[in-house]
């Protein structure tokens, strides 16, 4: 077999599965909450009353205390402000687990999220009687697709974070946006079309080779295989001619040209991701522009694809985000899947700004006029920025479905593909899944552009995910350190590190 020689780090992550109790739940809510009692208020509303009665401290005049219960305005009003919201939630969640005191902590946090924060709402939809709860927990047992809660809901920006040690299963599309930065689109292709490809694909497999890398000072092979494809000759040629893509500071042995299908999907693949995207602009990002960094709109052009081959259950691919070296910040990767349905899971690793001027991951560009070619040089304190350990989205991908990990996607999460107990066999991949990440290379980042190191080697793009006072920055690395290796030579790496700057459109400022 190949060696083959990328970027995955498998660093292993703590998984955890939160499993509900089905005897739990199962018929014993009723929609009585949000009747109206003779003094005119619903339930909810006297538990409120009755919840800010109870914690009110005593006050000197009888005016004052008045002002102290709070009426359902001034409840709503408090999450609009960061502090408050995390107050409002708190409260928000004492009063939801007083009135549904046999459902779990979590799952009222889940009923609070997709309810946008009401607690009426969120009740109401605890209430539902839930007849077919699995063993994991999805939104999907709590909201049926018409529900009226989910579909006018604008998607939040930033997301919500998701409570610790959760996983969230979703495999519904609408939801997948509302908790995690990306969309996803079943049946993406004509139903023979992904069959050819995936026969095309089946015939690549032999060809792969497995990802081989260092980390932690040994040599680690990836749990699946893997090739790397390039969409035109010129693209093959600048790997040939201009110093080739480097994975963990090593040249890309496997290099292959679109398979036919392939190339005959892609104006199909391009469509719909520029679609996505300008959808996300007007929709989700604030004030209706793109992200900073983000190309600009209508550009994203498939040159490039990794294929993996998860071949049997237990092949997988650890925790990480794809090197931005050739695909520079803000990337979109659109992730085609084909036989076998498999997990792909999602985590975020950074924190999230709460300042809206700050150049974060999650912050959009300046208006028409404010821009600034400092890229990513803000360095904000620790304060601005919100960061708390998550839980996990788990996006259960089916045959022929395109999942388009959106530009917050490499920067601020990880991804995985875990490892399943026991899959359903495809007819034509049998125990196979093929999942083809098309992705857009940029031409200001070609091979022979990249900074290299003191070791002389060709760096790699990285963003700053973890130090907060560095959050929003991107940094050339010398990877050395992360070649496999075949003797016992002392740990290999200069330890060069130089910050990376763009423009507002992601292309390189070169000093
Ligand atoms: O197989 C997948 O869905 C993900 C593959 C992936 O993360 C990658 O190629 O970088
Ligand atoms: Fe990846």
């Amino acid at each position: 077999m190949t060696r083959f020689h990328a970027t995955a780090r498998s660093v292993r992550g703590r998984i955890l599965v939160h499993h509900n109790d089905p005897q739990q739940h199962s018929g014993r809510f009723s929609t009585q909450f949000l009747a109206r009692s003779s003094d005119g208020m619903s339930r909810v509303e006297r538990r409120k009353r009755d919840f800010f009665s109870a914690f009110a401290k005593p006050q000197p005049t009888a005016k004052k205390q008045k002002q102290d219960i709070p009426t359902t305005t001034e409840v709503t009003d408090i999450k609009d402000t960061p502090d408050g919201e995390e107050e409002s939630t708190d409260f928000k969640l004492a009063l939801l687990s007083s009135l549904h005191p046999s459902l779990p902590h979590e799952d009222l946090l889940e009923l609070l999220l997709a309810a946008d924060g009401s607690v009426d709402a969120a009740s109401a939809l605890a209430a539902k009687p839930r007849s077919t709860i699995t063993t994991q927990s999805s939104l999907s047992t709590f909201l049926s697709p018409s529900s009226s809660i989910v579909s006018p809901r604008r998607i939040p920006f930033p997301l919500p974070p998701i409570p610790k040690f959760k996983t969230l299963h979703l495999s519904t599309p609408s939801q997948v946006p509302f908790h995690a930065p990306a969309t996803l689109h079943a049946s993406f292709l004509p139903a023979a079309t992904a069959t050819q490809l995936l026969t095309e694909c089946l015939a690549e497999v032999p060809a792969f080779g497995r990802y081989e890398f260092r980390l932690f000072e040994r040599n680690v092979s990836s749990p699946h295989t893997a090739a790397f494809y390039v969409a035109s000759k010129e693209m093959a040629a600048r790997h040939t001619s201009r110093g080739g893509y480097l994975y963990n500071g090593t040249t890309l042995e496997t290099v292959r040209l679109f398979t036919p299908t392939m190339t005959a999907v892609t104006p199909i693949v391009e469509r719909l991701v520029n679609d996505s995207i300008a959808e996300r602009v007007a929709s989700v990002y604030p004030g209706g522009r793109k992200l900073k960094y983000m190309l600009p709109e209508g550009k994203w052009r498939v040159t490039s694809a990794f294929m993996n081959c998860y071949d049997g259950a237990k092949q997988s691919v650890g925790w990480h985000s794809d090197q931005l070296t050739y695909l520079g910040p803000r990337t979109v990767i659109a992730s085609l899947s084909l036989g076998v349905e498999r997990e792909f899971r999602l985590r975020r690793v950074a924190p999230v700004t709460l300042d809206p001027d700050a150049e974060s991951p999650d912050t959009a560009s300046p208006p028409p006029g404010e821009e600034s070619t400092e890229g990513g040089q803000t360095d904000k304190p620790e304060e601005e920025w919100r960061w708390q350990p998550e839980g996990q989205v788990s996006i259960h991908l089916p045959h022929n479905s395109l999942l388009i990990m959106h530009a917050e996607c490499q920067e601020s999460w990880k991804h995985s593909v875990h490892p399943a107990n026991n899959i359903s066999p495809h007819p034509l991949a049998n125990n196979k899944r093929i999942n083809i990440t098309f992705r857009c290379y940029r031409d200001a980042l070609t091979p022979d552009k990249i900074p290299r190191c003191k070791c002389g080697v060709a760096c790699v793009l990285k963003a700053v995910q973890r130090v907060k006072e560095k959050m929003g920055r991107y940094f050339w690395g010398c990877q050395v350190g992360n070649q496999w290796r075949d003797d016992e030579k002392e740990e290999g790496g200069c330890g060069y590190l130089l910050w990376a700057k763009f423009d507002d459109d992601g292309d390189p400022i070169w000093e």
